[in-house]
C-alpha cells in the first residue's frame, strides 16, 4: 500500500509520526486541520484505539472535528478543556524564525484561538514549506460578512501605505466567497515577500473588519519537516535542525491501518 501512495503522503505521515513523540498519555491536546493534521489525527485514533492512549482534544474546525469524532476521539470545546499542553498543526509556509502563513484551509481563526491557547505548538510540515521570506503563498486574512468590500479597500489602503501595492482576492471568488466556520469570508494577499510580518500583521488588525490574519509569529515551539525517504527534520526555536530516520519498511503496517481509515 506504501508503494501507491505519492511521496509528500509520506513525507506528511513522517512528520506527523515524528510529532506523536510529543504527546504524553493525560495531554490536553489542541488539532490542526489540513492535510498533515489528518495523518496526525489518524495517528492519534491509532494509538487511542490500538494502545489504549488516553488525552482530552479540542479541534480547529469543522473538518477536524468530524474526521477525529468518525475515527472515535471525542472532540470536547477549547473552553471546556481550558488551558491545553500541546496544539499540533500544519502550516503553508515557515521562515527561519518560525514564523507562520497558515489559513490554506481556511481555519486560520480557529486554529489560532485553540494555538495560542497551547503551551507548546509544534507545526508539521515538509521542505516545501520552508521559506527565507514569508509571502509566496497568499496570505489569508479572515473579514467579517458585514461591509466586506469596504473592508476589502481598507485592506488595500493599508497595504499602499506599507509599499505593498499587491493583488487581493477573495477566496472562492467575488460572487460565492468562501465562507468559515465563523460564517466570515477570507481574502487572499498576494504580496510574494513579508519583509515586516509584525508591522504588516498589525496593519491588518487595527482595520475593524478583519477578524484574524494568517500570519502566526512567535508562536510555533518546534518545526518538523518530513521527507518522503523517512527522514524527520526538526528544529526548537531557532536552534540547529537535528534528524531522526525513520525506517519506512517497518512503518508500512501502520501506514496500511491509517490508510483504511479513509475507507
Ligand atoms: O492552516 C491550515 C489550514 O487552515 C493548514 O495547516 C495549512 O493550510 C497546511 O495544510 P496542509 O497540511 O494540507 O498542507
Amino acid at each position: 500500500m506504501i508503494d501507491t501512495l505519492p511521496p509528500a503522503e509520506i513525507g506528511k505521515f513522517i512528520s506527523a509520526k515524528h510529532a506523536m513523540q510529543e504527546v504524553r498519555a493525560g495531554m490536553k491536546l489542541g488539532l490542526g486541520t489540513g492535510s498533515t493534521a489528518a495523518w496526525l489525527v489518524k495517528l492519534l485514533a491509532h494509538a487511542q484505539n490500538n494502545h489504549g492512549l488516553m488525552f482530552q482534544a479540542c479541534a480547529t474546525s469543522t473538518q477536524t472535528t468530524n474526521l477525529a469524532t468518525s475515527l472515535g476521539i471525542e472532540i470536547q470545546s477549547l473552553d471546556a478543556l481550558g488551558a491545553l499542553d500541546l496544539a499540533i498543526d500544519g502550516a503553508d509556509e515557515f521562515d527561519p524564525n518560525l514564523d507562520l502563513i497558515k489559513g490554506g484551509g481556511g481555519a486560520l481563526l480557529q486554529e489560532k484561538i485553540v494555538e495560542s491557547n497551547a503551551k507548546r505548538l509544534v507545526i508539521i510540515t515538509d521542505a516545501s514549506k520552508q521559506v527565507d521570506h514569508l509571502g509566496a503563498f497568499p496570505l489569508p486574512i479572515e473579514v467579517t460578512k458585514f461591509g466586506w468590500i469596504s473592508t476589502q479597500r481598507q485592506v488595500e489602503e493599508a497595504l499602499k501605505s506599507l509599499g505593498l501595492a499587491v493583488r487581493t482576492t477573495w477566496r472562492g471568488g467575488p460572487t460565492q466567497p468562501f465562507v468559515t466556520d465563523e460564517g466570515n469570508h477570507i481574502l487572499d494577499i498576494y504580496a510574494e515577500k513579508i519583509i515586516a510580518p509584525r508591522a504588516l500583521s498589525d496593519a491588518m488588525l487595527n482595520i475593524p473588519g478583519v477578524v484574524e490574519t494568517g500570519l502566526f509569529i512567535d508562536m510555533a515551539s518546534t518545526i518538523i519537516m518530513g521527507d518522503a525517504d523517512g527522514t524527520a527534520r526538526f528544529r526548537e526555536g531557532t536552534g540547529g535542525w537535528s534528524e531522526k530516520s525513520y525506517d519506512l519498511a517497518a512503518e508500512a503496517d501502520l501506514i496500511a491501518a491509517l490508510l483504511e481509515m479513509d475507507a
